[in-house]
């Protein structure tokens, strides 16, 4: 025996005091602090040094453990069988070594050897006991021995069936599995946390172990949870299953999702095979895996193998590349994105995550940097997975460097100097820019192009970005700039295509006030309220000047949409391009709109049923700049249907009604008579 000197007994000591620290923050609070890549290399660093030094191995050492003791609230209950962890292979090399040793171990050959591998699921474990097909007990993993009663939370979730399916069900049945949370489900519970200022997850791991952990089943209920079973620790009485592949049909027949994954390969060639292909997948499975699980599949065999300390000697378990990683944050820069919405975005030392190279990645908004305490220089945790954004989601305050510096969010946009404007209640900074700045035109023209507002035909959205990326057009007026023989020019431009389109764009000119205000782009004014406003204020001067108070007179205009009016109207590049527009020859009848009472004043309209000329939305628009009101049932007896085929059931109730109901065409007919002013047609 060797004799370990004194500081090799330090570094186990530390590492063991670290370690222990890691594993209450991430299984106890669901707040780890290093990353699982600086968790796993301290603890294979432990384990190298008690494999030299086994007297220095203590039996509360974490290598001898699995996940942390049961917190406070929550009844602890003993598993039968323990829940244990789980061997790592992080190479191709350590899993032929697997394979090898199990085959030695059992003296049989590893090429013919079958494997069943599934992924391995990164959320947290439970194991669940069914009494003659009845859930009776939801436990966590805990210490492996002893785990928290969670079974009210558990019987939130509907993957997990409360009785078995089927008739033939074993007296007691224990089935083990991972409570995952789907990417896109992660990202909506944290995007509402962090707008309602809530508790933010830094994965869907931690979300999952989190919200299982809730003392008010109400909350888990509301956490997008989904259990996928992956064992059966105990069936009394034994069914006979010969193979763990077996058994998970079994559990399949009783209700359980088990995984899609799922398949029995044989030899290293074919585990490692499996892997490669898995990992491959990876990024597009919707959900987080941190490597495949590979099983031996003869439940004999796995009899024979048993387990030592922490982890069975049947599995393995083939770790992908971390999904979290630490780097350095160089800057931070501030996006402008299609609605105005300014994002900053940190710009990173680049780092390798699970494959890919990321050099930039999301800070959300403000306040996201404000939670984070996140400064310029400092050592941040950044988190890849799937398509999902790259995003910062912890700060290594440790590591700060004295020349650390703050955040400072703009006030004016970077792209177009427009002010940044902040709405109370919303999480998101805007640069209140609109059509003129250049980060929102190309989506702002294809707005204002579009078949709804001026309806400009041939402008497509590929030409759009020809003309932005040219700097031929800085604001919408000067579409109305554009010559033919200039146009001809571009790529994919004939000669005939660009005289169509000069045309096109002398016909838009000619509009009516509800699609011009449309065509603004305005936040939150869709057609509906435009029309509002037309017909509110008549004239768009009178628009332009309008306060606040007055615009929240306007039918279903409230402050929150009165704010984004006013304050574009404010904005002198707006009124200018407004005017640049109005130049350039576009017009419509101000008369006509003015001058009330309109046709169909007093009168109320239910549209139902599907149309093909238009959506709901515009025929509700153009019913509205008529004077209608458009409710959404069928109540008055002036309600007339616009009846598409969908419209069946209702059709009927509609003339019991009393109401006049009307085909598509007989309502386009009549809304284009009246839109010319002729009410007497109604
Ligand atoms: N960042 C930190 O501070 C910190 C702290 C503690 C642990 N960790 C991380 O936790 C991991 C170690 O945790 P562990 O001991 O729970 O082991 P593990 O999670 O690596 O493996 C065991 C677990 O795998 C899960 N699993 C998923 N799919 C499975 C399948 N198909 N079949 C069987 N099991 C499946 C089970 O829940 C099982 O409990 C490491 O990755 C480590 O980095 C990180
Ligand atoms: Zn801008």
């Amino acid at each position: 025996m060797t004799h370990p000197d004194p500081t090799i007994q330090d570094e186990a000591k530390r590492l063991r005091a670290e370690l222990d620290d890691a594993n209450h923050r991430y299984y106890v609070l669901d707040e780890p602090r290093l990353t699982d890549a600086d968790y796993d290399r301290k603890l294979r660093r432990l384990q190298e040094i008690e494999a030299e030094h086994p007297e220095l191995v203590t039996p509360d050492s974490p290598t001898q453990r699995v996940g942390a003791a049961p917190a406070d609230g929550f009844p602890e209950i003993e598993h039968a069988v323990p829940m244990l962890s789980l061997d790592n292979a992080f190479d191709e090399e350590e899993l032929a070594a697997f394979v090898k040793r199990v085959a030695d171990r059992l003296e049989v050959d590893g090429e013919s050897l079958a494997f069943c591998c599934e992924p391995k699921l990164d959320g947290a474990a439970v194991s669940l006991v069914y009494e003659h097909g009845a859930l009776v007990a939801g436990v966590t993993r805990g210490d492996g021995r002893t785990g928290e009663g969670i079974t009210s939370n558990l019987k939130t979730l509907k993957s997990i069936p409360l009785k078995l399916r089927g008739r033939e069900w074993p007296d007691l049945l224990e089935v083990r599995g991972e409570v995952t949370m789907r990417h896109a489900d992660f990202e909506a519970m944290n995007d509402k946390a962090r707008e309602e200022g809530g508790k933010v997850f830094a994965n869907p791991r931690n979300a999952a172990a989190g919200s299982l952990r809730q003392l008010d089943p109400r909350i888990t209920d509301k956490r997008p949870l989904e259990f996928s079973a992956y064992q059966a620790a105990r069936i009394e009485p034994d069914a006979g299953d010969a193979s763990h592949s077996a058994l998970m049909a079994r559990l399949r027949e009783f209700g359980f999702r088990t995984s899609a994954e799922l398949q029995v390969v044989h030899g290293a060639e074919g585990v490692i095979e499996y892997c490669r292909t898995l990992g491959e997948k990876r990024d597009s499975l919707g959900y987080d895996i941190d490597g495949v699980v590979i099983k031996v599949d003869d439940l004999r065999l796995q009899r024979e193998l048993g387990f030592v300390a922490r982890a069975p000697r049947w599995a393995i378990a083939f770790k992908f590349p971390a999904q979290e990683q630490t780097t350095r944050l160089n800057d931070v820069e501030f996006q402008v994105g299609r609605t105005g919405a300014i994002t900053p975005v940190a710009r990173l030392e680049p780092v390798s995550v699970a494959g890919v190279t990321v050099s930039n990645a999301t800070l959300h908004n403000a306040d996201e940097i404000d939670r984070l305490g996140v400064m310029i220089g400092d050592t941040v945790a950044i988190r890849r997975a799937g398509d999902v954004i790259p995003q910062v989601v912890r700060v290594q305050e440790e590591y700060r460097p004295d020349d650390a510096r703050q955040i400072v969010f703009p006030e004016r946009c970077p792209v177009c100097d427009s002010q940044i404007e902040r709405l109370e209640d919303e999480a998101v900074a805007r640069c209140s820019g609109g059509l003129y700045c250049a980060a929102q035109r190309k989506e702002a023209l294809k707005h204002f192009a579009s078949r709804r507002a001026l309806d400009i035909e041939g402008l497509g959205e590929k030409l759009i970005d020809q003309l932005v990326e040219l700097d031929w057009i800085q604001t919408p007026a000067d579409l109305f700039a554009l010559e033919a023989e200039r146009l001809a020019t571009l790529p994919r431009m004939g000669e005939k295509s660009s005289q169509n389109l000069v045309a096109a764009l002398e016909k838009a000119k000619a509009t009516t006030l509800p699609r011009f205000i449309f065509a603004l782009g305005i936040r939150e004014v869709g057609e509906a309220t435009a029309a509002n406003l037309a017909r509110h204020f008549g004239t768009l001067e009178a628009l332009m000047e309008a306060g606040r108070d007055a615009l929240e007179k306007v039918e279903d205009v409230g402050p929150i949409v009165a704010a984004h009016v006013h304050t574009f109207f404010q904005q002198p590049h707006n009124r200018e391009t407004i005017q640049a527009l109005i130049d350039a020859g576009l017009r419509w009848e101000e008369t006509e709109v003015e001058a009330g009472p309109t046709p169909l004043e007093g009168q109320t309209w239910v549209l139902t049923g599907t149309m093909e000329s238009m959506t709901r939305d515009e025929g509700k628009a153009r019913l509205q700049a008529l004077g209608a009101k458009v409710a959404g049932s069928v109540s008055k007896k002036t309600a007339c249907l616009v009846a598409g085929e969908a419209a069946g059931s209702k059709l009927t109730r509609a003339e019991q009604l009393g109401v006049e109901v009307i085909d598509e065409s007989t309502f386009l007919e009549r809304l284009e008579a009246w839109e010319k002013g002729d009410a007497q047609n109604g």
